[in-house]
């Protein structure tokens, strides 16, 4: 059990506290100018998140710091160290500034966005301080398997407690337990006594994929602070930086209590609903239903909606997990064991997907993989991200190789084979995994991964896989369907449709995906040009002199029907994400298994 801190959550300001300063009122911020923004992780949240907070305030100087250079050097350059749609544009505007259109005219933009590892010395001019640093599970210790691990969170806390400015605002951007604002008050008052540090809760809801759109159009930015002249004054300053580009009515002052468990109460809510479909998928299996048809209509009731019902494998990523882990784990620390069994039945349910899904993948193949090849297509654990972190991927990976198969074969199209073998490495313990000893390969062409092969399981659910109808193009795109992030007066772009899969033939080559920028127009047109690579470069593809973009292919469609000639008889097909078209498949000579319905293909 933790020992929580008995200080009971901060009553809502504007009820008890009239004096307070009011949060949303530009003249509370005016007493806190933020001239310099460290943040703290250049991770998936820290680097995202300060390039649009720097885009946007273009006189605000924002530096992201990490301890990893590697990752520091990759922000730096052309290579960004994460996949996100739109995200280099942002990076480029606000890293490297724009050029005169006309020299006299209107002034270039300044970089205001910089990339460093040299972390105390940003810390010491910051006048505020993002704390965006991994919380993932402990595994080990009191806790471990459940608990958030808060030592990286922890040491940059201390970093700041140590060397920052008094009065500089700390925020907890990072998903941590409830009650960690008191901890970071603790750790202040250890180092600096006496001195003021103003703490905020200003937790992410960014999803990976779509982190530039969220970002720029966020449905809320939660606030938490403390019922203080400082802490609504800090609160203040963090909102009048938001207030550059998001509505202040999506602003949401709270208390700070509420704001971190807030966060995990959305990610445990979201997550739920995906278990809750999967959970009906089994029973449709065993009956005849059809989970999609039940999604929809059950998300055609307002009060449910259509979002987060898509039965699959279930969910994966470097969050949902974990989130609902610390929650059962508080929950549990506050003698609510009721509550905590509700939120693991959750995580319950998601192993049992993708447990079932692997075991059924092996009692097709009449029980026994020996001498068999499985083709793993797709790895990450959703579409749009390189993202390989706790992926569904490795649960069904791992349980194939209990059967001992002569090979597995991975293609994903963006995650990189380093990354996919680094998460794989968790197996090494109890089967020898990557060749050459091992029987899994990581492949760069989905046909060469599919050769040969006895199953295919389709595990994430790339576009490129799909071979289902689209629907119709609206004569213009919404913002969903543009760059999947454009601003209204941004340009927008629209992401290729893919056409429909004629069964014989080729589904054919989308157009070369129009370049897609999240900038207004005013700022695209006046990026400065990128040096190119250099020709050895090893994070291009292909060679720049080869003419081809370096940037790797998500868009052009697999050919089906190709597959269908070089798989080995009877061409099972697994879909795990429920992609795929049953009747084109099985047109094209496939047999096909889903989740969440009988199996009739
Ligand atoms: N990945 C996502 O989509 C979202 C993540 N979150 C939360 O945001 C936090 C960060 O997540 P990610 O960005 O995915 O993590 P990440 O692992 O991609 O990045 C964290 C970075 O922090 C750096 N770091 C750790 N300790 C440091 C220190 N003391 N000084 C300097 N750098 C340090 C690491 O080197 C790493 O590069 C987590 O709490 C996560 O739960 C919230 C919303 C979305
Ligand atoms: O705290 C976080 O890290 C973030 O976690 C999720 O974002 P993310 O994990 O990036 O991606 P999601 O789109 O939520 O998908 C998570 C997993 O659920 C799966 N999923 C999603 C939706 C669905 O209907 N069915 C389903 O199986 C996805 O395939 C994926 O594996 C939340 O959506 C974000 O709001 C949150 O900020």
């Amino acid at each position: 059990m933790i020992s929580l801190p008995q200080r009971v959550g901060t009553p809502q300001p504007s009820q008890l506290h009239a004096a307070l300063p009011d949060i949303m009122d530009p003249e509370t911020a005016a007493n806190v100018p933020i001239r310099t923004v460290c943040c703290i992780g250049a991770g998936y949240v820290g680097g995202p998140t300060a390039a649009v907070l720097a885009l946007h305030n273009p006189h605000v100087r924002v530096v992201v710091v990490d301890r990893d250079q590697k990752r520091i050097d990759a922000w730096k350059g052309r290579h960004l160290p994460i996949h996100e749609p739109g995200l280099g544009d942002v990076v480029r505007a606000a890293r490297d500034g724009t050029s005169d259109i006309e020299a006299g005219t209107e002034a270039a933009r300044q970089p205001n966005l910089f990339f460093s590892t040299a972390c105390i010395e940003t810390i010491k001019e910051a006048d505020i301080c993002l704390i965006s640093v991994n919380t993932p599970t402990k595994l080990r210790g009191v806790g471990a398997g459940r608990a958030t691990d808060m030592a990286a969170f922890e040491g940059a806390c201390r970093d700041v407690a140590m060397y920052a400015k008094p009065g500089c605002i700390l925020v907890e951007k990072s998903t941590v337990p409830c009650k960690t604002g008191q901890l970071i008050k603790d750790i202040m008052e250890a180092h600096r006594p006496g001195v003021v540090f103003p703490v905020l809760s200003n937790p992410e809801f960014l999803s990976e994929g779509t982190a530039v759109r969220d970002l720029m159009q966020p449905d809320r930015v939660v606030i938490g602070s403390e019922s203080t002249i400082s802490g609504h004054r800090a609160a203040a300053a963090l909102a009048n930086l938001y207030a550059a580009w998001v509505p202040r009515s999506r602003i949401a002052p709270i208390n700070i209590w509420s704001s971190e468990l807030c966060k995990l109460a959305a990610n445990a809510m979201l997550a739920q609903r995906i278990s809750s479909i999967n959970s009906i998928s089994a029973i449709c299996e065993k009956t005849g239903a059809d989970v999609g048809e039940i999604a929809k209509s059950v998300g055609m009731d307002p009060r449910i909606g259509p979002q987060f019902l898509k039965a699959g494998l279930g969910f994966g990523g470097s969050c949902f997990r974990k989130d609902i882990a610390s929650l059962t784990y508080l929950s549990e620390s506050l003698g609510l064991p009721e509550v905590a069994a509700y939120w693991q039945q959750v995580l319950t349910m998601n192993n049992f997907q993708r447990d079932r899904f692997a075991r059924h993948v092996i009692a097709t193949l009449n029980n026994s993989l020996r001498g068999k090849k499985v083709t793993i297509l797709g790895y990450a654990f959703k579409k749009n991200t390189g993202d390989a972190r706790e992926s569904p991927a490795l649960d069904v990976i791992r349980i194939l190789l209990e059967e001992g198969p002569k090979s597995i074969a991975i293609f994903d199209p963006l995650c990189s084979e380093a990354d996919i073998k680094h998460e794989l490495s968790v197996l090494e313990k109890d089967f020898a995994v990557c060749k050459p000893d091992g029987p899994v390969e990581v492949l760069q062409d989905p046909y060469t991964a599919c050769a040969d092969s006895n199953a295919v399981l389709v595990l994430t659910d790339w576009d490129m896989f799909k071979n289902t109808k689209p629907a119709p193009a609206p004569t213009k795109p919404t913002l969903a369907e543009s760059y999947d992030g454009a601003t209204p007066t941004g340009v927008l772009h629209i992401t290729p449709k893919l056409e429909q899969t004629n069964l014989n033939s080729k589904p054919p080559t989308p157009p070369r995906t129009p370049k897609i920028s999240p900038l207004p127009a005013d700022i695209a047109c006046r990026l400065i040009p990128e040096p190119s690579c250099p020709i050895d470069c090893t994070e291009c593809e292909s060679s720049v002199t080869s003419g081809k973009p370096f940037e790797k292919d998500i868009t052009t469609p697999l050919h089906w029907n190709d597959i269908s000639k070089i798989v080995k008889e009877p061409r099972w097909i697994f879909d795990g994400r429920n992609i795929l078209d049953p009747r084109a498949m099985v047109g094209m000579g496939f047999r096909l298994e889903t989740l969440g319905r009988a199996s009739m293909y």
